[in-house]
């Protein structure tokens, strides 16, 4: 599905600020497999989505997506496979167009849909039906500016437009971080939903470790600009937070030290 062969990306090369985030990280996700992503501060976790998204470019290694080559894509071509949430939920909206707009240029940049002629009835109908799966009365609210609903709302909505067509990778970078507990609890359980219902690979970095043990099918723990833990299957089946934070002091012989992870304990 999607496989990262020996990916490295070095900040500032050949300066003081010279920082190696990615360390000849190779990974291989099935379809449908939900990697949740927890590490250390500054271990590489946005820098590896932003190397798979096209952010910026690796310096060696390469990314493949079924049989489709990203390594060289631009990032706009890429936004037809990849979905992503940021942990801010200003993103990837446009605060003063409405729902249905925003759902527009998220059809028009996922599907290819020009809209010179604006929103066609059907797609409005389209975009009715999706909200009203989100169970927060959108569907109502479809010419309400975005800038005006809640932080969860609009993280719901930032949901809503990244799989609006079925990508086939989800990037979720602490999504549910910004909003207060229970309205993280809400949109991570439409975002459960979402994935499930379609089927979608995704990965999820959160400093929640509950939440990585939770939620998905494997844990990756990351260190440094490497992965070094990749836990799945029988091994993850009952693990606790204490057994993944003894696994992380064995594997890098230090105390995870990431502050919003020890903030959340
Ligand atoms: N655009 C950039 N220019 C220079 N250095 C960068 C850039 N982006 C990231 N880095 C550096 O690369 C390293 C990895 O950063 P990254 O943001 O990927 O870590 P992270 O695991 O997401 O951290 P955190 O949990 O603290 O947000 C850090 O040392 C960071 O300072």
């Amino acid at each position: 599905m999607l496989t990262l062969n020996h990916i490295n990306k070095t900040f500032n090369p050949g300066t003081v600020n010279e920082r190696a985030a990615l360390k000849d990280i190779s990974l291989h996700l099935e379809p449908g497999d939900f990697v949740t992503i927890i590490g250390s501060n500054g271990a590489g976790k946005s820098t590896l989505f932003n190397m798979i998204s096209g952010n910026f470019q690796t310096d060696s290694g390469s990314i493949i997506l079924d049989d489709i080559d990203l390594t060289f894509m631009k990032e706009h071509k890429r936004a037809k496979y990849i979905g992503r949430l940021f942990q801010d939920p200003l993103k990837g909206t446009a605060p003063s167009m409405t729902i249905e707009e925003n759902l527009a240029l998220a059809y028009m940049r996922t599907a290819g849909r020009k809209f010179g002629f604006g929103i066609s009835k059907q797609e409005k109908e389209l975009f009715r039906e999706k909200l009203a799966k989100l169970d927060l009365g959108l569907e109502d609210r479809m010419k309400t500016k975005v800038g005006l609903l809640s932080g969860g709302q609009r993280q719901a909505v930032t949901l809503m437009m990244s799989t609006l067509v079925t990508p086939k990778v989800l990037l979720l970078d602490e999504h549910t971080a910004a909003l207060d507990p229970g309205t993280a609890d809400k949109v991570l359980a439409i975002t459960q939903e979402v994935v499930k219902k379609d089927h979608i690979t995704t990965m999820m970095i959160t400093h929640n470790i509950q939440s990585a043990l939770d939620l998905g099918n494997r844990t990756i723990m990351m260190d440094d600009g490497r992965i070094i833990l990749d836990i799945k299957g029988k091994e993850r089946e009952g693990m606790t937070v204490q057994d993944l934070l003894e696994r992380f002091k064995k594997e890098s012989h230090k105390v995870l030290d990431n502050d919003r992870i020890l903030l959340t304990k």
